[in-house]
């Protein structure tokens, strides 16, 4: 109450702390507030007063606990930035986009049925629409859910989707196993279901980050007949892999585990195993709850907590989210009784609002009427069996459609990015080289990523028929040659690549290779759609192989320019999925040194499939020196090597960053902004997992030390770190003292009026990093150790 009598008040930030109710009789003495922060608090409502300060511009009310939007901010009529995420609404006010000067709103994580999560996202101007058709004409209620089928190889997933879908037991036979992803459609009663079948095999977690969304049913398929009570290797291939990958992708998903073949299992096996899956499923998420709790203790009693406000933030959300699996439903496959227990089981799930809560979706008639002109344009004689469209003539062949003809640009664009969101067509208007091209069939898109991403793709080169060889130029032993560059370095040369794809296009699509090939692969010398988009995803990095040396070279001056060979080096791809070996990594490399300044980035439960693969991606199209292997990469800047590795055991999931000592004390900076420039790829790839815990640690310098050193908050945008005032950091384990920069990036001391804080800023496409020599004062300080 004592804040009413601070009448000037301008700017309040109450912001995390444990309000459930702000009383009325405050906000009437405010009357110049312009800013008010509640976010991450307790609170259900807003006191009617707040309609008293007619000059608040900024309101951010995000992770709470409201569930009707308070009518008291419709009063607001300064209200310019308004931010609500992470609550639990279900609808928004048409008077909020219409009548209010809103320039920035959020609202993304609600249980909104009224404008769709998926119509939000596409930001203001996408829900001015919205509001804008549904004010035209009736809204109608769309009831879809994606159904994601996860689960290792030969586990039923397929059998599944495809008998439900076609309402029979259909048999699936080992030659026609999933190869990428199927998409197919299935109605029970009025609601449909869109199945997305992922395969099993270990090539294809790369690509499921791009494919695994939230807000789905998903079906974990369990082969019973496989499963081994006593095997904790089984258990993990079969579950725990799964579990702990949704627990960091979509880590509030619903999962219906099913127990598959239990028609190959004794009398008394399936009730035996059912329950020692869903036990130790339940150990993973209460050890999951404790891990978390344990991880918010610890930060809570450190000194200088202030330090790590950020990661307790974010881990206290990561508690909210709760992946809810349910009892395991044991299924005979071949049975077609099974499946239709299935389908029931499945409609009375999407029905119970408390699991499914944005299920149903509220839209102005305008969506589907383009949903089923975009399906028939899809399907019509005249379009391409691949689907693949320019935006402008899609639209040009719906506005002959019915009474589509007013259709405009912007109302189709808006409508596309909601049935791209919900998985029905695939429209990436951020990347360059497609964004004018809707994929009106998913599937066939998922089709040509498994042309490059495939189990079998050694063998691939072995069976390449001459007339395809030919057809490309390249001469009979070609194939040989690019075989023994894929195992060795896991490379390809531009027109291995277009080969092999002609070549399984043929396969696939015979009548139609050739207006496909062209509209993937381009021209020669082009990277096509499919690179692109491969490019994108961060499943292949562009590279110039240049393995000669210029014999033709001038001598060389330091300084000047280096002279490259006459033929400039020929564009190659570089798959690090398909990387084997570490031995010319280390070799360069030469070993870890005792006195390396290094860091491990921890993760929790572990580090995601492909991670480390995209990781390596995005640091070498950023150093362009590098070598790569399998589990360690190493980059050169400014001539100083650092070093990057994998260690993914169960338990103990960390990424290392080593650079060599530096000799002298001004170089501290530069080694430690290099490790901080990974460290920010790193984050911003770890953002793709809401439920991944990460944290930085540097292990004590003394060797038999097992002791780590905590990295306090580092905001990549902050170039100006400054991360302790210690000079010294003991270790508590060992007692020896280090100077801290040999622990943590720390900026020396300076004077803050003093001019010199530069740092040479890189903006790249992954972000901001900041590299390069600089020259700081740095103070002397006696340090013992
Ligand atoms: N007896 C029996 N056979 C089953 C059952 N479920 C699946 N199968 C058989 O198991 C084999 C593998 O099934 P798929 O549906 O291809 O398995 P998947 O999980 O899609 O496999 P990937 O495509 O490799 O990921 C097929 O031959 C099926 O007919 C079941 O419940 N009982």
């Amino acid at each position: 109450m004592e804040i009413k009598n601070l009448i000037q008040l301008e700017k309040l930030e109450l912001n995390q702390n444990k309000i459930q109710l702000v009383p009325e009789g405050v906000f009437h003495f405010l009357p110049h507030l312009t800013f008010l922060k509640l976010s991450n608090n307790r609170i259900a409502d807003l006191p009617n007063d707040l309609a008293t300060c007619q000059s608040l511009k900024y309101l951010n009310l995000s992770h709470n606990w409201i569930r009707t939007f308070p009518d008291v901010i419709l009063e607001l009529r300064s209200i310019e930035e308004l931010y609500v995420e992470s609550n639990k609404l279900r609808k928004l006010p048409v008077e909020l986009f219409l009548d209010l000067p809103l320039k920035k709103f959020k609202a993304t994580s609600n249980r909104l049925r009224e404008p769709p999560e998926e119509v939000c996202i596409g930001g203001l101007k996408q829900i001015r629409n919205y509001f804008m058709q549904l004010q035209k004409s009736k809204a109608e209620e769309d009831k879809r859910v994606k159904t994601m089928f996860l689960g290792a190889t030969m586990a039923g997933k397929s059998t599944l989707c495809r008998s439900l879908s076609q309402g029979r037991v259909v048999s699936v036979s080992r030659e026609d196993r999933t190869v990428g992803i199927e998409i197919s459609k299935f109605q029970i009663q009025d609601f449909m279901f869109l199945f997305w079948d992922f395969a099993g095999q270990m090539e294809y977690y790369l690509t499921h980050h791009v494919f695994i969304t939230p807000q789905a049913l998903v079906i974990l398929a369990i082969n019973l007949q496989r499963y081994q009570t006593d095997d904790e290797d089984v258990f993990n291939n079969l579950v725990g892999f799964w579990i702990n990958n949704l627990l960091m992708r979509v880590p509030d998903a619903v999962v219906l585990p099913l127990g598959t073949h239990k028609d190959c299992c004794m009398v008394g096996e399936v009730e035996e195993k059912k329950h020692h899956i869903e036990g130790k499923i339940a150990g993973i998420l209460q050890q999951r709850k404790i891990t978390l709790n344990h991880y918010i203790h610890n930060m809570d009693v450190k000194k200088e907590s202030e330090l790590y406000s950020d990661q307790l933030q974010r881990l206290k959300e990561m508690t909210d989210f709760s992946l809810r699996v349910l009892d395991l439903l044991p299924l005979d496959c071949t049975d077609y009784q099974d499946i239709e227990k299935l389908q029931s089981v499945m409609l009375q799930l999407v029905k119970d609002e408390d699991l499914f809560p944005n299920v149903v979706k509220v839209l102005p008639p305008v969506y589907r009427k383009v949903e089923n002109a975009v399906y028939k344009v899809a399907e019509s004689e005249a379009t391409a069996a691949h689907g693949i469209m320019e935006f402008n003539y899609l639209l040009s062949e719906i506005a002959h459609m019915g009474d589509l003809d007013k259709l405009d640009k912007e109302l189709l664009q808006d409508i596309l990015r909601y049935l791209h969101r919900i998985g029905l067509i695939i429209w990436y208007e951020d990347i360059k080289h497609v964004a004018n091209t809707v994929f009106l069939k998913p599937s066939f898109l998922i089709t040509m990523f498994k042309m490059l991403i495939r189990h079998d793709l050694e063998q691939q080169f072995d069976c390449i028929p001459v007339d395809v060889l030919v057809g490309e130029q390249t001469f009979k032993r070609d194939p040989l040659k690019w075989k023994a560059m894929f195992q060795s370095k896991a490379m390809f040369r531009q027109k291995a690549v277009r080969v092999l794809v002609k070549h399984q296009l043929q396969r696939f699509y015979p009548r139609h290779m050739a207006e496909i090939f062209e509209e993937m692969m381009g021209h020669w010398g082009e990277n096509g759609k499919l690179l692109s988009l491969l490019e994108h995803f961060e499943i292949c990095l562009q590279v110039r192989n240049s393995t000669n040396l210029n014999a033709a070279a001038q001598e060389f001056i330091p300084g000047a320019k280096w002279m490259a060979a006459a033929n400039s080096p020929e564009t190659c791809y570089l798959f690090p999925l398909y990387l084997q070996q570490n031995y010319e990594v280390a070799e360069r490399w030469a070993g870890d040194h005792q006195e390396d300044l290094h860091m491990r980035a921890y993760c929790s439960p572990e580090i995601p499939e492909g991670f480390f693969q995209r990781l390596m991606v995005k640091s070498c199209s950023f150093y362009k020196t590098n070598w790569v292997g399998q589990k360690m990469f190493l980059l050169v800047n400014n001539g100083k090597p650092l070093l990057i590795k994998e260690n993914n055991a169960k338990g103990d999931s960390y990424i290392e960053i080593r650079c060599r000592k530096p000799y002298k004390k001004p170089d501290f900076r530069p080694v430690w902004d290099f490790i901080l420039s990974i460290v920010s790829l790193i984050r911003k790839l770890s953002d793709e997992w809401p439920g991944l815990h990460m944290c930085l640690r540097t292990p004590c310098r003394t060797a038999s030390c097992p002791d780590e050193f905590d990295w306090p908050d580092v905001l990549s945008t902050n170039i100006e770190y400054y991360m302790t005032k210690e000079e010294v950091k003991t270790c508590e384990t060992c007692c020896n003292r280090f100077e801290t920069e040999l622990l943590l990036p720390k900026v020396p001391l300076w004077d803050p009026e003093s001019p010199q804080r530069g740092s040479n800023v890189y903006v790249t496409n992954y972000g901001i990093a900041t590299v390069g020599s600089h020259s700081v004062n740095v103070h002397k300080q006696k340090v013992t150790r």
